[in-house]
């Protein structure tokens, strides 16, 4: 099967791997949409993400979807022809968060994409069956790929408690803050702000419906919030960025008694915050990793016309073309590229 490897940073090579074969809880698939993420770029850029190192050639993606074309001997609840969404993240189902039900917290997880894990920009995928969500008619295999950003957006906004009726401000306009904004719509939020660096994402956010944007190179970010909040401040902010002023900008826009929810990932591991402020404010500051059991939510919105994430394809292109695809991805106004086959 065509599988392209990373061999160094910004090379990959086209290599013809086995067809691997599904344990007797796994279901072979056919990968058909993959998703090029942040986290792609960046192991393809530096070869690394903190302590996470590709010291050996490594397959990156790890938001993914496809057919099943055959089943394990234990699988009862797929068959072959299924379209099927894949959650890149499988834990040892053993440890104690595991056993708490904080299964994305497992310290053992297997995660696509992931030094020293393989993922999904190749032919076919074995992959655990629980771990595969059935697709239905009206859910395409790209939108299937993309139920692994919006599972960061659904967690993130179950994090943050995002209620009925709430203003939320989501710092960042990139395929994770705009994938937060659609699950804090659907959560009931009435009200969202993005902020941004970029002109093109901003527009784009106003496109998809956010209420306000703020360009937070030419406007002061509080004065923005306090304007339209009548000076009460957003009931959630979600901080999608990952730039420290905009980390650090969170606890003066969230309202009194409000919740921060961290889940851009710094360059710098540490960031000072007031804490007499978080006191005074009593606000709650949440981090917000991954996702666990999302994935059933995130097709069931697809389903239902909920959300739209295949609005923010800006382009597709064959697994051949991936050096391309990666550089493209790499330009400042593009949300999200993605890898199409058609094995
Ligand atoms: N906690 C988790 O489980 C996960 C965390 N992440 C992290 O979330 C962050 C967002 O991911 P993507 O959307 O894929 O990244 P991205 O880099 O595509 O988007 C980030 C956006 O923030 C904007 N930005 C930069 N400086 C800003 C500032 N000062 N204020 C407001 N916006 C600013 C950029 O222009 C860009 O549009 C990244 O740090 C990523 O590593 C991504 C996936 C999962
Ligand atoms: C940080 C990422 O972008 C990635 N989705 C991951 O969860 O590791």
């Amino acid at each position: 099967m065509r599988t392209a490897v990373l061999v160094e940073p910004t090379e990959f090579e086209l290599e013809d791997r086995p067809r691997p074969s599904p344990g007797p809880d796994e279901v072979l698939v056919a990968v058909r949409d993959v998703g090029i993420c942040g986290s792609d770029v960046h192991y393809y850029e530096h070869g690394r993400i903190g302590d996470y190192v590709v010291e050996d050639p490594l397959v990156l993606g790890h938001e993914s979807a496809g057919e099943v074309v055959e089943v394990g001997e234990n699988v009862t609840d797929h068959e072959p022809g299924d379209r099927v969404a894949l959650e890149p993240g499988v834990p040892c189902r053993r440890c104690a968060h595991c056993k708490r039900g904080d299964y994305h917290l497992c310290e053992s997880v297997r995660f696509m994409a992931t030094p020293p894990h393989d993922g999904a920009f190749t032919e076919y995928v074995s992959w655990p069956a629980d771990f595969a969500y059935t697709l239905p008619e009206s859910v395409s295999t790209a939108e299937g790929a993309l139920c692994e950003p919006l599972s960061v957006g659904i967690h993130a906004c179950r994090r943050g408690s995002v209620g009925t009726g709430d203003t939320v401000l989501i710092t960042g306009a990139g395929p994770i803050g705009l994938m937060v904004l659609e699950a804090a719509r659907a959560a009931g939020a009435t009200d969202i702000i993005l902020t941004d660096v970029v002109k093109e994402k901003l527009e784009f956010a106003e496109k998809r419906g956010a209420d306000l944007t703020v360009d937070v190179t030419e406007t002061d970010l509080d004065t923005a919030v306090a304007e339209y909040t009548d000076g009460v401040g957003a009931d959630v902010v979600v901080e999608a960025s990952g730039a420290e002023p905009s980390i650090k900008s969170t606890i003066d826009v969230v309202r009194r008694g409000g919740t921060v929810v961290l889940v851009g990932l710094a360059s710098e591991a540490e960031v000072p915050f007031d804490v007499l402020e978080l006191i005074d404010n009593e606000v709650d500051v949440h981090g917000s990793f991954r996702y666990k059991n999302t994935y059933d939510a995130a097709v069931d919105l697809l389903a239902d016309g909920e959300v739209d994430v295949e609005g923010i394809i800006d382009f597709e292109s064959e697994l051949e073309d991936i050096d391309d695809a990666f550089r493209r991805s790499m330009e400042p106004t593009v949300v999200k590229g993605m890898i199409s086959l058609d094995s």
